[in-house]
């Protein structure tokens, strides 16, 4: 019933103004599925290999859609997902681009639940989804800079993480609360802040008042909603690393990977931030090890760059207690099934799953039914901004479905 007929790819715009891939899958029942890769700015050094859109766009026409028409049924994503391995070949998809993989992966999923006549989210995680298990918390990047902003913040991203939210829309709205009392206290303090490539305010001020300002919102919002809301923070600490040099730059404050882990674990403690993501560079599985047993037990410290989605650097990680978390990004590592495969290893070894977007999105919503599908404690997608909101209106939807 799923079998495909068609796969089609082209290329559109991303939010960031760059092309990036789209496929549509059409089965020989006529289910259709349609998705987007996404982009990002901050990427892993072990990601998967994204290709110039008609490059990836090309080599898949060519290696992997004569291998899905007609052969491969949509409803099985194991197949859809083996089948754009063996049209690659190679490790990190670069033979076909791991943005035509993830598109067309996503796109085959979409077609299969559409055959289905079953919600996104509910194909993916199975009738034995336990629907009980409650809802992935947004993460949402209120404050940044490092690679999506200039001039702004050395950290990356911080990011209201409403945890005591009631439901998943009042967590929404309250992450878009916390984004305008940010910009109440920084109009309060005449500071000019233009808008990061996720959304979050870019102002050019230092981490330490980023931290003050931050926290301050949080605390306004938890006060007029009254339940909590804390925050916590992507370093993104590759990009500050110097390798040569052995230290973190944040402009001209050095840092030994000592003291890096050592400055990680005050801030913890002094915002009582509920995540850490990155906070040491994405070869220091010691760093992170160390950080984990100091923290852990009250923070959830994950790794993005350090993992890239990928079921290998994971295991090095459970084996040496690097983080207790991992950053889920499909186009991390090129299809739905490894995506799954690495949310299942983290879960089983007692990891929490976070499902998250890329710097550059579309209005594509994949996420937000994998983010339920696998029962993911959290899900960073942005705050404000329609590719951003694309996602969390979604959650909100599904909330309702999913009752
Ligand atoms: O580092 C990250 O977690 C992401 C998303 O916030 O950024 P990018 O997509 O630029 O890698
Ligand atoms: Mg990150």
């Amino acid at each position: 019933m799923t079998l495909i007929e068609s796969v089609s790819l082209r290329r559109v715009l991303d939010s960031r103004g760059n092309p990036t891939v789209e496929a549509d899958v059409l089965t020989q029942s006529g289910g259709f599925g349609r998705a987007a890769a996404p982009s990002g700015a901050s990427t892993g050094e072990y990601e998967a290999l994204e290709l110039p859109p008609m490059e990836a766009i090309a080599a898949a026409r060519e290696h992997a859609v004569p291998r899905l028409e007609g052969s491969v049924h949509a409803g099985n994503q194991r197949d859809v997902d083996a089948a754009l391995h063996a049209a690659d070949g190679t490790e990190d998809f670069s033979e076909i681009g791991a943005n035509s993989a993830v598109a067309i992966s996503m796109a085959a999923s979409k077609a299969g639940a559409d055959v289905l006549g079953a919600p996104l989210f509910q194909h993916l995680g199975g009738t034995f989804r336990d629907a009980d298990r409650s809802f992935p918390v947004p993460l949402g990047n209120v404050v940044g800079g490092g690679e999506h902003a200039a001039d702004a913040t050395h950290i990356q991203e911080f990011l209201s993480a409403p945890v005591g939210a009631p439901s998943v829309a009042e967590a929404v709205f309250a992450n878009a609360d916390v984004h305008a009392a940010v910009a109440e206290i920084l109009a309060d303090r005449g500071i000019a802040a233009a808008k990061g490539d996720e959304g979050a305010w870019a102002p050019a001020v230092s981490d330490a008042e980023a931290f003050e300002i931050v926290d301050e919102a949080t605390s306004r919002v938890e006060d007029a909603v009254g339940f909590e809301i804390r925050f916590g923070l992507d370093v993104a600490a590759s990009e500050l690393y110097d390798a040569d040099a052995g230290v973190y730059r944040y402009g001209d404050v050095e840092r030994t990977s000592t003291e890096q882990v050592e400055y990680m674990a005050e801030l913890v403690d002094e915002y009582d931030l509920a995540y850490v993501e990155d906070p040491l560079d994405e070869d220091d599985y010691d760093g992170f090890a160390d950080l984990t047993d100091r923290v852990g037990d009250r923070t959830l410290i994950c790794g993005d760059d350090l993992f890239v989605t990928n079921v290998e650097r994971l295991s090095r990680g459970i084996d040496e207690g690097a983080a207790n978390s991992i950053l889920i990004k499909p186009n991390q590592i090129g299809t739905l099934s490894d995506a799954f495969d690495a949310v299942e290893l983290a879960q089983r070894n007692g990891l929490d799953a976070v499902v998250s977007h890329r710097s550059g999105e579309t209005e594509d919503t994949t996420i937000a039914h994998l983010a339920v599908a696998t029962g993911a404690s959290f899900i960073k997608t942005g705050t404000v901004g329609g590719e951003r909101t694309a996602k969390l209106n979604e959650l909100i939807r599904i909330a309702e479905e999913a009752v």
